[in-house]
C-alpha cells in the first residue's frame, strides 16, 4: 500500500469535535447480515428497523474489484494538489477539499465525487488524472456494476422481508437508465496536529472528517479500508464506533427508503471522525432514483395508515437537500404534521 502525502495545515480548530469521547457506546453490535443465509431478508428488516445500518459478508462483489479501485484511489490521493484540482473545484461533481456541499460544512476530508452514468462525467475525467485515466474510469466502472448488483439484491430482499409481492419495486429504480445514483472516494488524511493539540484534558480532541448527517438516496453502500472512523448514531441518540472491515460492506438507509417505508425503516445518522496518524479511504454507491420519481410510501405499507409524509419528487428532494447543512434534519420539511 502506497503511503499517502501529509497536508500542511495551520489552523485545525474548525475540523475539532468538542465532545472528547463523550456518548459513544462500544458496547452495541453492529447487525452482520450473511447475504448466503436463507433467513437474511428476516435479517435485513430487522437491522433497518433498529438501527437503518448494517454490515454485508458473503456478498459476491469480487475482491480484486475492491482492491484494483482502491489502488487507483490511493494513487490519485497521492498526486500533488495541483493536479488533484484539475478535477475540481467539487460543483458539486468532481475533486474537493475540505469543503463539503455548497453550504458552508467543512470536514478534515478530501474526495471525488462523480455520477455513476458510465457515459457522464466518469468520460470527463481531466487530463492529469493519474498516470493512466483509462485503468482508473475502467477500476471504477467494474466496482460500481458489482455493487449496484448487490444493492438491488438487498432491495429485492428487505422487499420480500415487508412481504411486498412486486420484489424490484425498489431495486428497479436503481436499474432505471435514469437512475440518479452517485459514487464517492473520500480519503482522510492524517493529522498529526491532532496529537499534540488540547481536548478537554482528559482525552485528546475529536477531529470531524464528515460531519453527522443522514444520506438522502435510498441505499448508501460503504466500503472502506482497515482504518476506522465511522460511527453511527443509535436510536437512544449516542454514537457507536462501526469496527472496520475492509472485506465487508456497510449499507445505510437513506432519507428516501425511510419515506418509501412510512417510517419503518429510519435513515441512520452517521459521521466520520479523523485520526491522528492513518489515512482513511472510503468507496461509497449512493443509490437513488430518477430525478423525476415520486417518493411516496409503498401502498402495502400504508394500508390502515395514513402517509407520514407529503408528496415530492426525488427532483424536489435533491433540490431542497442542496440548500441545506449537512447536519440538517432534511425530512422535517416534507413531514405531515398528524392531526390531533
Ligand atoms: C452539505 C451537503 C453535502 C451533500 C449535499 C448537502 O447540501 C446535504 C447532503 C450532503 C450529501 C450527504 C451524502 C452524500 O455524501 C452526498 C453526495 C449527498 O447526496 O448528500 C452529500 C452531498 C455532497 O457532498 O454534495
Ligand atoms: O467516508 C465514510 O466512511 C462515510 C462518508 C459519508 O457518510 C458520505 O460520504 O456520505
Ligand atoms: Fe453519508
Amino acid at each position: 500500500m502506497v503511503a499517502l502525502p501529509k497536508p500542511a495545515i495551520k489552523n485545525i480548530s474548525p475540523f475539532i469535535l468538542n465532545q472528547g469521547s463523550a456518548g459513544l457506546n462500544p458496547q452495541s453490535e453492529i447487525p452482520l447480515i450473511d447475504l448466503s443465509k436463507l433467513d437474511a431478508k428476516h435479517a435485513i428488516v430487522k437491522a433497518c428497523e433498529d438501527f437503518g445500518f448494517f454490515k454485508i459478508v458473503n456478498h459476491g462483489v469480487p475482491l480484486d474489484f475492491i482492491s484494483n479501485l482502491e489502488s487507483e484511489a490511493v494513487g490519485f490521493f497521492s498526486l500533488p494538489s495541483s493536479e488533484k484540482e484539475k478535477a475540481g473545484p467539487a460543483n458539486p461533481f468532481g475533486y474537493g477539499n475540505k469543503k463539503i456541499g455548497p453550504n458552508g460544512d467543512v470536514g478534515w476530508v478530501e474526495y471525488l465525487l462523480l455520477k455513476t452514468d458510465p457515459s457522464s462525467n466518469l468520460n470527463e475525467l481531466p487530463t492529469g488524472f493519474g498516470n493512466n485515466p483509462e485503468k482508473f474510469r475502467s477500476a471504477i466502472n467494474d466496482y460500481i456494476s458489482a455493487v449496484k448488483k448487490m444493492g438491488c439484491e438487498i432491495l429485492e430482499l428487505m422487499a420480500d422481508g415487508l412481504k411486498i409481492q412486486q420484489r424490484n419495486v425498489l431495486s428497479k429504480l436503481l436499474m432505471d437508465e435514469q437512475s440518479d445514483s452517485v459514487f464517492r472516494l473520500n480519503h482522510y488524511p492524517p493529522c498529526p496536529e491532532l496529537n499534540q493539540a488540547s481536548g478537554d484534558g482528559a482525552t485528546p480532541p475529536n477531529m470531524i472528517g464528515f460531519g453527522e448527517h443522514t444520506d438522502p438516496q435510498i441505499i448508501s453502500i460503504l466500503r472502506s479500508n482497515n482504518i476506522s472512523g465511522l460511527q453511527i448514531s443509535t436510536r437512544d441518540g449516542s454514537w457507536i464506533p462501526v469496527p472496520p472491515d475492509q472485506t465487508s460492506f456497510f449499507i445505510n438507509v437513506g432519507d428516501s427508503l425511510q419515506v418509501m417505508t412510512n417510517g419503518r425503516f429510519k435513515s441512520v445518522r452517521h459521521r466520520v471522525i479523523a485520526s491522528g496518524s492513518k489515512s482513511r479511504l472510503s468507496m461509497i454507491y449512493f443509490g437513488g432514483p430518477p430525478l423525476s420519481e415520486r417518493i411516496v410510501p409503498l401502498p402495502a405499507l400504508v394500508k390502515g395508515t395514513e402517509s407520514l409524509y407529503k408528496e415530492f419528487t426525488w427532483f424536489e428532494y435533491k433540490k431542497s437537500a442542496y440548500s441545506s447543512r449537512l447536519s440538517d434534519n432534511r425530512l422535517a420539511l416534507f413531514q405531515r404534521i398528524a392531526a390531533s
